[in-house]
């Protein structure tokens, strides 16, 4: 008789960020009650990238649905940096306002650091500027804002292998502010050994087999392939590509991850698929931490997620 090997179970993100969701508007309604203030978001969107409007509406849907105050500002492509900042500026002095979140990519004339850096770090719900940053690598997450990628792959994370990763090995490919960083400072505070792998690790897919726990964040659709995971391992996919599909008819499209999916499920333990992994948890954690904002704001503890 031939060993059979079973396919990896699928983390569902979708049903995580549902409960997410519900423990939000659940603890809003409570602060509400108790306080009166309502958890305020602002979101400003600059230019005309197609996927940044989608994701934009889903945040402002998402934050109505949570009973959040929230608001969108939507900018010219030609919008000065100036006219931004000056936006910004206006937020952080807005008493209504406690989350304010800038969405990424801006056009190429505007300076992305110079604009989060801009953001009072106390509103600064993406987790983006470097107070925040500092805290997450020094540990006093108590007052930080974690990036919402990284802390919604995280929760998902804690779904299959628990709170404390020690003894594991964690794999983060890639090695951005925004995912890769971030992600390797959480694995590190589970306790979890962790390498940072990028495009210049000699060996990549040796350095991925080590992994317990692989995190792929590097914006290459399909780029980590089967012999490249551990048997069991545990598979957090954040990369969202859109690919020519020509099997769907002609100018078709699907949105594939940074992982082979198919080849990768039959090694591993536990993978989150590309629609309906990560993604959703992003936008779930940023109204985790605009509640959060409003409960530091109004000098009550909030919940823990
Ligand atoms: N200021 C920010 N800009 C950007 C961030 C961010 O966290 N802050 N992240 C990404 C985009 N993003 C949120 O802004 C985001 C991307 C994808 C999803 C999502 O739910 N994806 C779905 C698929 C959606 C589709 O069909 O296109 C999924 O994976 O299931 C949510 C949020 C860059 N910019």
């Amino acid at each position: 008789m031939t060993a059979q090997m079973q396919d990896a179970a699928v983390i569902d993100g979708r049903s995580v960020a549902d409960s997410v969701v519900e423990t939000v508007k659940q603890a809003a309604e409570e602060l509400k009650q108790q306080t009166g203030v309502i958890p305020g978001i602002a979101v400003v969107i600059v230019g005309e990238d197609p996927a940044s409007k989608v994701y934009v509406a889903s945040k402002g849907k998402k934050a109505k649905e949570c009973g959040f105050h929230s608001v969108q500002h939507t900018l010219a492509d030609s919008t000065s940096e100036a006219d931004l900042l000056a936006l910004v500026e206006e937020l952080n002095d807005d008493p209504q306002i406690h989350g304010i979140l800038v969405q990424l990519p801006l056009p190429g004339h505007i300076d992305d650091g110079r604009v989060i850096q801009a953001i009072n770090p106390q509103k600064d719900v993406d987790g983006f500027h470097v107070i925040n940053a500092g805290k997450l690598t020094t540990g006093e997450v108590e007052t930080a804002f974690v990036p919402c990628t990284p802390a919604g792959s995280t929760l998902l994370i804690e779904r299959v292998r628990g709170k404390d990763l020690s003894g594991l090995n964690a794999v983060v490919v890639g090695r951005s502010n925004i995912v890769g960083k971030p992600m390797a400072s959480l694995l590190l505070a589970a306790n979890a050994t962790v390498t940072v792998a990028h495009s210049r690790t000699p060996d990549l897919p040796a350095a991925c087999r080590n992994a317990d726990i692989l995190v792929a964040a590097v914006g290459r659709p399909e780029m980590i392939k089967g012999d490249w995971v551990k048997p069991g391992a545990t598979i957090i996919d954040v990369g969202i590509n859109r690919i020519a599909a020509p099997e769907r008819g002609e100018g078709k499209t699907r949105l594939v991850g940074d992982v082979a999916y198919g080849e990768c499920a039959k090694v591993a333990g536990a993978i989150t698929p590309v629609p309906g992994g990560v993604g959703p948890m992003t936008i779930a954690m940023l109204m985790a931490n605009t509640l959060v904002s409003a409960y530091r704001h109004a000098g009550r503890t909030p919940p823990n997620f």
